[in-house]
């Protein structure tokens, strides 16, 4: 068996890890680990963790996580840096924070106005390439990977096949998304509050200020092998978990628009959690709920030039915890699946 110690794991992003772990055939849990509630039995945190429930939350220290083959920080930005460098090299760590998520010291410093801590190999094993890659490439046997955000998993995921093969126009990219509560995080926020969230949706980081717009460009960078512009608009949506994601870009003039859905389809024809729906069956949150899938459909808007996608990911599975686990999985060897629920939760 391999042995896993989760950090964060009385957090929202921890105890998701820890529900796919329960169900991982090869992965035992070790420590489990927390800040203010170190001490507290993950019982009275996560009651839906019940072959948990009497484990006792220690306190965050190189010490606790001594002695296991896979760390998970599932901790607040900022925090990983430090306690990586206290893992050995031969451990796996897995960080769903942010903080080596980017390649340019410029962009982390512009939207986290703190030192750059460095990047990592990015955990989107996925992402189609320019050239004929994928990321997963970079991550089989690693021993530090950057978890994605949730946002930019399934937008990044939706475009790539286009910029990939050079059918939509690098400058073009424009992203609407919604997204659940639980992608904040369980810490109490006045914009979180049920008054608030109940009955209504709010736009924020409009006008380019959410920091994952630099995460999608990166990606999306990556798979057309020039920059991307996106302009993005995140916004919250009163449901506990999932993203549902429109994005749209300018196809390149004289794009036929049948071999447009081939890119797609080629694309993920091998992914066993990236599913490009059936045509005119669009995605919907509850459709993912709980499950490492990616579900993705697409049409050619012909009167305006451009392809819409849609994507719906569960911020919590395939958007944090999921993408954890399988990057855990193709660092030690593990099947890639393993432990990661294909189906969802709907209605
Ligand atoms: N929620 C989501 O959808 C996604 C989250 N992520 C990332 O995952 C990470 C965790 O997010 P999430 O679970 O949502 O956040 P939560 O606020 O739900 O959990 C944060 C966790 O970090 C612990 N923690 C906070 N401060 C400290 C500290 N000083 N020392 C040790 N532990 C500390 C908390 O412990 P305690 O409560 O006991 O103080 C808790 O276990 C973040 O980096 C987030 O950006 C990434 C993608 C999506
Ligand atoms: C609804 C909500 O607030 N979502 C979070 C995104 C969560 C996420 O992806 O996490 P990282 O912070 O690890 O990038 C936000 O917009 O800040």
């Amino acid at each position: 068996m391999t042995r896993a110690a989760v950090a964060g794991a009385s957090g929202y992003a921890g105890g998701e890890i820890l529900r796919l772990l329960l169900a991982h055939p090869t992965i035992e849990i070790g420590a489990v680990t927390a800040g203010s509630n170190a001490g507290e039995r993950l019982g009275a945190l996560h009651p839906h963790l019940v072959p948990l429930a009497d484990r006792v939350l220690q306190d965050t220290t190189p010490e606790a996580l001594a002695g296991h083959d896979v760390v998970f920080l599932a901790l607040p930005h900022g925090h990983s840096a430090a306690l990586a460098a206290t893992v050995p090299d031969d451990v796996a760590v897995i960080d769903c924070g942010a903080d080596f998520r980017l390649e340019s010291g410029q962009a982390w410093t512009r939207f986290y106005d703190t030192e750059h801590a460095g990047t990592w190999p990015y955990g989107l094993p996925e992402l189609p390439l320019t050239g004929g890659a994928r990321q997963r490439d970079q991550l089989a046997g690693a021993r530090r990977i950057a978890v994605p955000g949730c946002y930019p998993t399934g937008i990044s995921l939706a475009l790539a096949p286009g910029l990939a093969e050079g059918l939509i126009e690098p400058d073009d990219v424009v992203v609407v998304a919604a997204s659940g509560t639980s992608g904040a995080g369980k810490g109490l926020k006045a914009h979180l509050l049920g008054s608030e969230v109940m009955g209504s949706m709010s736009p924020y980081g409009v006008g380019g200020g959410h920091r994952h717009s630099p995460e999608i460009e990166q990606n999306l960078s990556w798979a057309a092998g020039a920059p991307v512009t996106v302009s993005f608009t995140p916004t919250l949506a009163p449901m506990p978990r999932g993203i549902l994601a429109t994005s749209t870009a300018r196809l390149r003039p004289g794009t036929d628009p049948a071999v447009v859905r081939g890119a797609w389809e080629q694309a993920y024809a091998d992914e066993p959690f990236v599913h490009l729906l059936p045509e005119g069956v669009w995605p919907r949150t509850a459709d993912v709920v709980g499950s490492n899938l990616v579900l993705l459909q697409l049409a050619v808007d012909a009167h305006a030039g451009r392809v819409v996608v849609v994507s719906a990911v569960d911020n919590l599975t395939k958007g944090t915890a999921g993408a954890a686990v399988q990057c855990a999985n193709l660092a030690l060897g593990l099947a890639e699946t393993s432990g990661l629920p294909v189906a969802g939760v709907a209605p």
